[in-house]
């Protein structure tokens, strides 16, 4: 038992949050789950006891005596929830729901920590991210989202350690999509050949849990672009949001206006391989070019440039030969020299995703005893 009972709550039960649950129930000294929360319903452990639910599935524990059952709570009642614990709290949201990113702040100010894949509310506008840091020292809180870039991957905790250490970061590059790596690995891979089709291997990534929910928010670059506004803030550029760089989109012109509910996306995965053959032209010339195409970003500190887009790359270097969703991160510094600190390995799933929360969650327990 740790000494200071720790409360939690958990909210997403979707594939990073089942697989994070299932790391949970394995905890030596797990914190109290008191609430568990997916879009339409709360599970809350009746107060004033705060006795916990168990760490598991959502159907077991749903059906756990004594849980009282809700609908969808507003953040502001989780918060005032999870403050009235007898014992700190934090709060772990597996959504994407920038929504709930928004209300961070009102958490972290009543002493709440926040632990989160979440990439919405560090990369929105640049206010936000200000205020979740600022309400964080004020509410004696912390905030961990180790897997809001290269899931579990130690990316965001290199970054911060290089810059805490007094290294200068010149230059970040490289494959920052699980989804993109994934998709060009398999529909162009750098040895041998494939005749995938395009919209076939973006089913088949939607299957596997590597996109976002809504897989469009991969295809359009947005994600690898969230992703590189928060390394760009956290190596000290003030990036305003997360479209103020060019993007290059990967949605074919005439789905683009589609709406951006479930039956959007429907139709997206159900219109794809009508344009299958644009996907094809572009793998086409990169081959002629005795190249593969890949989706990369970069961040140039001196000079303030972030880029997100295709790139020709050559059959042999170290991007066109990555596997399955892996991901690869380069970090120039005046420290490391020309021979970059690189970081790859798997960049989405539920498994290798949920470890960079269940992680962070560990790093905020020690915080707090
Ligand atoms: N999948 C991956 O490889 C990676 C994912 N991430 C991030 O992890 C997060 C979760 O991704 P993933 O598990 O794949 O997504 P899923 O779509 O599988 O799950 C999302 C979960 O969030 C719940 N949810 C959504 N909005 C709300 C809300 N307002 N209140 C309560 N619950 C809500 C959904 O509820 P319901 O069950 O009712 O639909 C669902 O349980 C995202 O932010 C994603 O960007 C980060 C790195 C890698
Ligand atoms: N959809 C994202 C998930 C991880 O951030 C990706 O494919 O990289
Ligand atoms: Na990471």
């Amino acid at each position: 038992m740790s000494p200071n009972p720790i409360y939690l709550g958990v909210v997403g039960v979707g594939g990073v949050g089942t697989a994070f649950l299932n790391q949970l129930a394995r905890f030596p000294n797990p914190p109290k789950l008191v609430l568990l929360a997916r879009s339409s319903q709360t599970l809350l452990a009746p107060t004033p006891a705060y006795s916990p639910i168990p760490a598991a599935d959502w159907a077991t524990a749903a059906a756990t005596p004594l849980v009282t059952k809700t609908g969808a709570l507003p953040a502001e009642e989780i918060a005032t929830y999870l403050a009235s614990a007898p014992g700190r709290a934090i709060l772990v949201d597996n959504t994407s729901d920038i929504n709930l990113a928004k209300q961070y702040p009102t958490f972290l100010k009543k002493g709440i920590s926040v632990v989160t894949p979440n990439k919405k509310g560090f990369s929105d506008d640049l206010s936000l991210w200000k205020d979740i840091f600022s309400s964080a020292a004020e509410g004696k809180a912390h905030v961990y989202h180790e897997s809001t870039v290269g899931a579990g991957l130690p990316v965001l905790s290199t970054l911060k350690d290089l810059v805490a250490t007094g290294d200068e970061v010149t230059r970040i590059e490289g494959v920052f999509s699980g989804t993109l790596s994934f998709l060009f690995n398999t529909f162009a891979p750098a040895s041998g050949s494939s005749n995938a089709q395009w919209s076939a291997v973006v089913a088949q990534a939607k299957e596997l849990g590597y996109t976002e929910p809504d897989p469009r928010d991969d295809l359009n670059g947005m994600d690898v672009a969230r992703k590189l506004t928060i390394l760009a803030r956290l190596a000290g550029l003030e990036v305003s949001r997360p479209d103020s760089f060019p993007i290059e989109s990967l949605i074919p012109e005439a789905l683009a206006s589609l709406p951006s509910s479930a039956e959007g996306i429907t139709e997206f995965m159900t219109r794809l391989p009508e344009f299958d053959a644009q996907m094809a032209n572009i793998k086409d010339s990169a081959e002629k070019e005795g190249k593969v195409v890949r989706y990369v970003g970069s961040i140039d500190v001196a000079s303030k440039a972030v880029k997100v887009g295709l790139q020709y790359f050559d059959k042999d270097s170290a991007i066109a030969g990555l596997k399955g969703s892996d991901n690869i991160i380069s970090f120039y510094t005046k420290r490391y020299g020309s021979n970059p600190l690189i970081v790859q390995g798997a960049g989405a799933g539920g498994d290798v995703t949920a470890m960079g929360v269940a992680s962070d969650l560990i790093k905020v327990m020690d915080r707090l005893q």
